[in-house]
């Protein structure tokens, strides 16, 4: 039997909802080994973020060694780097291990406003990440700063994803959970350098939302590592995160995590359904 491995290289949260934490238990109901390369130690809840602490990138690199040396990745999923000096250090170990199956989670400010990278660090992860990324899942404000363009319509996304691609990003994923204007449905765009397609979802009202972009990014990740195309990779996420942000826990006072056993469940459900 052959095991997809994933690895994620990111934040620690606290809370459990985002960051390495979120990654890890949506490879794990993926049914892909999950592996870490931490960033920072992210005190976090519900309520916002209390405190940040960075590793040196020398630790992260060393992490990443860790897993290069010895069992391997199929993909690499990148979320909370922090500081250009990580994004350097990641950068150079993606190249030495050959790993190609790279998504770019360019995780920036979290839902409560705090800063998990820092602004200087913004152009590190244009020109060094964005060349290595096969696949890149800005949330729209991210795709503001990346694309250094306003994003009103759907056309500015299509604008902006080409100049994502531009940078050497192969497939740009641009979440639409943001749009001011999106009514009752969320759509992302994905874009091959070639074709755009858009996929639909119901937006449900609720304030669990938090670690949506991560686990989102994560079960494409997955996906990848199981050899999947980023055309097949995208709507298996997109049902994943809809299902765990539809029967959220409903924990902590403030923005809370989604479901990660929900996916799982529902096909539980269905399949014996159909079995009957
Ligand atoms: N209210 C919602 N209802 C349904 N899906 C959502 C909702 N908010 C976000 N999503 C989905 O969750 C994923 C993450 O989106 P988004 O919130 O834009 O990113 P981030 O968490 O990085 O800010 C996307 O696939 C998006 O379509
Ligand atoms: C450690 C850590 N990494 C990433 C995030 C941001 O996660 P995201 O999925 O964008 O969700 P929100 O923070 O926007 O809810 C994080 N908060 N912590």
């Amino acid at each position: 039997m052959t095991i997809a491995r994933a690895l994620t290289v990111a934040g620690s949260d606290s809370g459990g909802g985002a960051g390495i934490q979120a990654d890890l238990k949506t490879f794990q109901e993926l049914r892909v080994f999950g592996m870490s390369a931490i960033t920072a130690v992210t005190a976090q809840n519900t309520l916002g973020v209390q405190g940040i602490y960075p590793l040196s990138a020398e630790a992260v690199q060393q992490q990443m060694d860790a897993i290069g040396q010895d069992l391997g990745a199929d993909a690499v999923k990148t979320g909370m780097l922090f500081s250009s000096e990580i994004i350097l250090g990641v950068a150079e170990k993606l190249q030495q291990y050959k790993w190609e199956k790279v998504v770019v989670d360019p995780v920036m400010i979290a839902k409560g406003g705090a800063a998990l990278l820092l602004e200087e660090s913004v152009r590190a992860l244009k020109q060094t990440l964005l060349p290595l990324a096969y696949v890149v899942t800005p949330n729209l404000p991210e795709a503001e700063i990346l694309a250094d363009m306003r994003i009103i319509s759907l056309e500015d996304r299509k604008e902006a994803a080409k100049r994502l691609a531009a940078y050497g990003a192969k497939h740009v994923v641009m979440k639409g959970g943001h749009d001011p204007a999106g009514g009752d449905e969320v759509v992302d765009l994905l874009y091959d350098g070639r074709d755009f397609y858009e996929f639909r979802s119901a937006r449900k009202e609720t304030r669990h939302t938090h670690g949506t972009g991560c686990t989102f990014a994560a079960a494409i990740t997955a996906e990848l590592a199981k050899g999947r195309s980023v055309l097949d990779a995208v709507p298996v996420a997109k049902a994943f995160i809809q299902a765990a942000i539809e029967d959220s826990l409903q924990l902590g006072q403030g923005h809370g995590p989604t479901n990660h056993w929900a996916y799982r469940e529902r096909s539980r459900a269905q399949a014996q359904m159909s079995s009957r």
